[in-house]
């Protein structure tokens, strides 16, 4: 097995939580949130500056949209964000009267989004139990509801043939894995892919955000392990464990000229600032491995 190696890519850029990496091909960016700072940052690979769009409301993921812009989830709301004027405009809302908030959104091989929710989180990994859902977010902006009964909804990943669509919910600790049919944009058969519940917490944590390799293998970012796992699908068994230097690992995904990069986001929250100076002083930087001997495919954009 290759070694890898891991450096801090952008050190301390976020304050809370460090979340929903995207890769942009085109000008080798990395667009990522700092949730509750209500941030979006795009850092430039090549020049090395980090720039960012302060909103309203909490923005968990960003996905950069064909035709120009940004989308965003902003709270219950998915929004269209431009980001020189920093001009939000609001697709649709979910969840009302509800105290949830978007979690992480991908989109698929067509560019529909598909993006989650969460109850209130009274702190890192507790929430209302059960009080989110899972919608995709047509090309048409119609919004579909697909899973009801979701606590903390986190990563998704597709298969390369796009028969097989991948999902976490944080607190059941499962990677799903469903059928998937790209022409219409719709999930069957729900099973399990991956359980963590045999194992100890404080070695797996709970999965969080996740990526796919060309293998077809996933690497899932465990929060409060301070570790990416490599897992097979097929067997749900660890095939490897990166270690990283910040316990809240949330998401991966694959960066760089060769997408052989894994970049891994972090957050700084719900302990003391104290703390983090003194036992995790790298929390909330971003990092990338490198010597992984694998790679990933470029991240689809909304097209809608
Ligand atoms: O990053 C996320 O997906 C959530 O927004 C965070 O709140 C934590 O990661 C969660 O508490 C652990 O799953
Ligand atoms: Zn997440």
């Amino acid at each position: 097995m290759a070694s890898p190696t891991v450096e801090t890519a952008i050190k301390n850029s976020c304050s809370t939580i460090g979340e929903g990496p995207h890769w942009d091909d085109a000008s080798q960016s990395l667009l990522y949130v700092d949730i509750k700072a209500l941030d979006v940052h795009r850092w430039n690979s090549v020049t090395g500056e980090d720039t960012k769009v302060h909103l309203k409301d909490t923005v968990s993921l960003v996905v950069p949209r064909r035709w120009g812009g940004y989308i965003v989830g902003l709270g219950r709301r998915l929004s269209l964000l431009e980001w020189e004027t920093g001009t939000v405009t609001d697709i649709t809302e979910v969840d009302r009267e509800t105290g949830n908030r978007f979690n992480d959104g991908k989109c698929d091989a067509k560019g529909r989004l598909w993006a989650g929710t969460m109850g209130f989180e009274v702190k890192p990994a507790f929430v209302e139990p059960a009080a989110g859902a899972l919608y995709s977010l047509d090309l048409d902006r119609t919004v579909k509801k697909w899973l009801p009964g979701i606590h903390i909804s986190n990563g998704l990943a597709w298969t390369e043939d796009n028969q097989t669509m991948f999902y976490i919910d944080s607190i059941p600790k499962k990677v799903y894995a469903f059928d998937y049919d790209l022409e219409n944009g719709a999930i069957s058969k729900q099973r399990t892919a991956v359980d963590l519940t045999p194992y100890d917490i404080d070695t797996y944590g709970v999965p969080d955000g996740m990526t796919i390799d060309t293998e077809g293998k996933l690497w899932v970012a465990c929060f409060g392990a301070g570790a990416v796992y490599k897992f097979d699908p097929e067997t749900g068994k660890t095939l490897q464990c990166v270690k990283i230097p910040a316990k809240q690992t949330t998401s991966v995904c694959w960066g760089g000229k060769n997408l052989d990069e894994l970049y891994v986001t972090c957050a700084r929250v719900g302990k003391p600032e104290e703390y983090y100076l003194k036992e995790e002083p790298l929390a909330g930087s971003v990092f990338r491995v490198t010597g992984l001997g694998a790679k990933g495919r470029p991240a689809y954009v909304y097209e809608g």
